[in-house]
């Protein structure tokens, strides 16, 4: 999963994921710019094994993220050293989530997304919403809807993994309520702040008493 290969980077002039905008108004009469992007409506979901006590969560390789970890005076346009900056940098451990494209029902996608990323058949009715946020605020204002469900070794039907006719490549990632202790006490993780904070809603509103 981390062998990447053949990086290289150029302006994006259109896309039909990410639209890039120049905002002007005016706040209390003095007059600004802010400059956005405009992304999909998502949904995520923090998925509990209540027979193996297990979060399942998911692994891959974000390429936003490798960018990231490049050093800003290193960052050019053009191909990118791999052996200098390693596909492993844009690992990261997240809540399985998706773009609300296919249907509008934010439930329905959630679903979808833990049967197509993690291989469960969840009833729709068992998905708690948690709650509406805005996962970036700087440069997008975006919402996504964190989900809550409880899943059985029975409702395991595929290995997930991701839709491969769309090029994902997912790990699936068990983790007991001890390794997600130990996961949030690090100083430094490759994991985005709806994961932190699914991880600690679940450890205070729905892990089983150690
Ligand atoms: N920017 C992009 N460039 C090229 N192809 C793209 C793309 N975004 C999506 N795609 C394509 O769409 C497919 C489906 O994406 P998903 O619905 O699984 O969203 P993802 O899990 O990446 O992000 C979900 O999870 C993250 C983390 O929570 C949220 O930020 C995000 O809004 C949410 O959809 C990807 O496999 C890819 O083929």
């Amino acid at each position: 999963m981390d062998d990447i290969k053949d990086v290289s980077v150029e302006p994006l002039t259109s896309s039909q994921f990410v639209k890039p905008y120049r905002m002007h108004y005016k706040q209390n009469n003095v007059e600004k710019i802010w400059d956005l992007v405009s992304l999909h409506e998502s949904v995520s979901i923090i998925i509990f094994n209540t027979d193996r006590k297990k979060l399942v969560l998911v692994k891959q390789f974000r390429p936003a993220v490798y960018y990231g970890a490049i050093p800003r005076e290193e960052r050019k346009l053009g191909s990118t050293d791999t052996s200098k900056y390693p596909g492993s940098a844009g690992l990261t451990l997240e809540l399985c989530a998706g773009i609300v494209d296919k249907t509008k029902d934010l439930a329905l996608t959630a679903k979808e997304e833990v049967l197509e990323e993690c291989g469960y058949e969840a009833p729709l009715e068992s998905f708690e919403k948690v709650l509406k946020y805005r996962s970036g605020v700087g440069v997008s204002g975006d919402q996504q809807t964190m989900f809550y469900v409880e899943v059985t070794d029975k409702m395991k039907v595929s290995q997930g993994g991701g839709l491969a006719d769309e090029g994902e490549m997912i790990e699936v990632v068990e983790m007991s309520i001890p390794e997600v202790r130990q996961y949030l006490n690090q100083s430094d993780v490759n994991s985005p702040g709806g994961l932190l904070f699914g991880l600690m809603w679940f450890l205070n509103n729905k892990a089983p008493k150690e």
